[in-house]
């Protein structure tokens, strides 16, 4: 299959190392010096160094003329260039596939990713939503990997994960997008409030009860918006939130432990050098929370932290004092 990956970040550069075993893949960036350095250096030094590309990986800087060889495209940039890439994918006169990586909500719109396709992409097109935890840099050194590939489309869901599979990078289909792109969404939430946690040396017993009432507020929406309950505590649900919550490699993370550091959040953002979707997904979610009257309080602390400077020993007070309720609603 031909596959033209849009965008060289960390995740984009890390899958087209990937499927390069398997596939003929072309790794697209909009900036030509990039890819021209990353043809000298045949690795990708800027989002992910370390990891030298295959021979067969092509790299281009033409957009249309790398989506015109297409069978598939791969979207890899961040939900706030999603929007502009799929309008240039509009204008080409081939059809193919598209699967998209980007996990958040649209900002100002609240539009999950499959709503935007949906808006901008001709009905001829087939696709769907890529999510599920998965490190960059472990997927590009081909550590094993587990994802959803899910779909409206059923035979497009199956049909392209079975394609995308290999023993390092196991593909499952679904036809929950909504449940698969909340899940990706709100989990850099919590994975924020979970580097707060630490960061402010609450110990395990904090993060374990942040995790579990972290999914609790993820499965609230993720059902309100008409997700499954199986897919919240599946790989793009569960599994993600315990990886981003955990793991240091996380970018959302890491700006969580450096707020509860006290450090302003413009230098945050510099110093991890690449996008952290739970900074701009945490105001379309409260938002979302306020007008369905779903009850987000971790999501509402993590906005106040960020958005309104209130300093992060004064939120967790407020989280902590707030009343005991029952664990689960009582009449589900
Ligand atoms: N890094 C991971 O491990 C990982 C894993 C799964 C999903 N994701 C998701 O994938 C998306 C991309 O993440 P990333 O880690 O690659 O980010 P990154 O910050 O490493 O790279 C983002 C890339 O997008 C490019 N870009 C930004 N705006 C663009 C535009 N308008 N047109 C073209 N290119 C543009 C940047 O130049 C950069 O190459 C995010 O939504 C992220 O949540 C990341
Ligand atoms: O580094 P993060 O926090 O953007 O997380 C990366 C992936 O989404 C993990 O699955």
């Amino acid at each position: 299959m031909n596959i033209t990956v849009v965008g060289a970040g960390a995740w984009g550069t890390a899958l087209a190392i990937s499927l390069a075993a398997n596939h003929r893949v072309t790794l697209w960036a909009r900036a030509a010096e990039q890819v021209e350095a990353m043809r000298a250096a045949r690795c990708n030094q800027r989002y992910l160094p370390d990891t030298p590309f295959p021979p067969n990986l092509t790299l281009s800087a033409n957009l249309s003329a790398a989506l015109s060889v297409a069978d598939l495209a791969i979207i890899a940039v961040p939900t706030a260039a999603l929007r502009s890439i799929l309008q240039q994918i509009a204008r080409m006169p081939n059809r193919f596939g598209v699967v998209w990586l980007c996990k958040g909500f649209e900002a100002e719109t609240s539009k999950l990713p499959h709503q935007v396709v949906a808006e901008v992409l001709p009905e001829e097109f087939r696709y769907g939503v890529l999510s599920g935890p998965s490190f960059a840099q472990e997927v590009a050194r081909g550590l094993p990997t587990a994802l959803t590939l899910a779909s409206s489309d059923v035979e497009f869901a199956r049909d392209t994960a079975h394609a995308l599979h290999h023993a390092r990078l196991r593909i499952y289909a679904s036809t929950d997008v909504v449940g698969v792109e909340v899940g990706g969404a709100v989990k850099n939430v919590m994975a924020i409030a979970s580097g707060i946690c630490d960061g402010m040396g609450f110990g395990y017993n904090a993060r374990a009860a942040l995790l579990t009432r972290g999914l609790a507020e993820i499965s609230r929406l993720g059902l309100k918006l008409g997700g499954r309950p199986e897919t919240l505590t599946g790989l793009s649900g569960v599994g993600d939130l315990i990886l981003t919550c955990t793991g240091d490699l996380s970018r959302n993370r890491q700006v969580g432990l450096l707020l509860a550091q006290q450090h302003d959040l413009a230098e945050i953002l510099h110093r991890i050098g690449h996008v952290a979707e739970g900074v701009y997904t945490v105001r379309e979610v409260r938002g979302l929370a306020q007008r369905l009257g779903v009850e987000m309080p971790i999501c509402e602390a993590v906005y106040r932290i960020i958005y309104e400077k209130v300093p992060a020993g004064e939120v967790v007070a407020d989280l902590l004092s707030r009343t005991p309720n029952y664990e689960f609603d009582l009449n589900p």
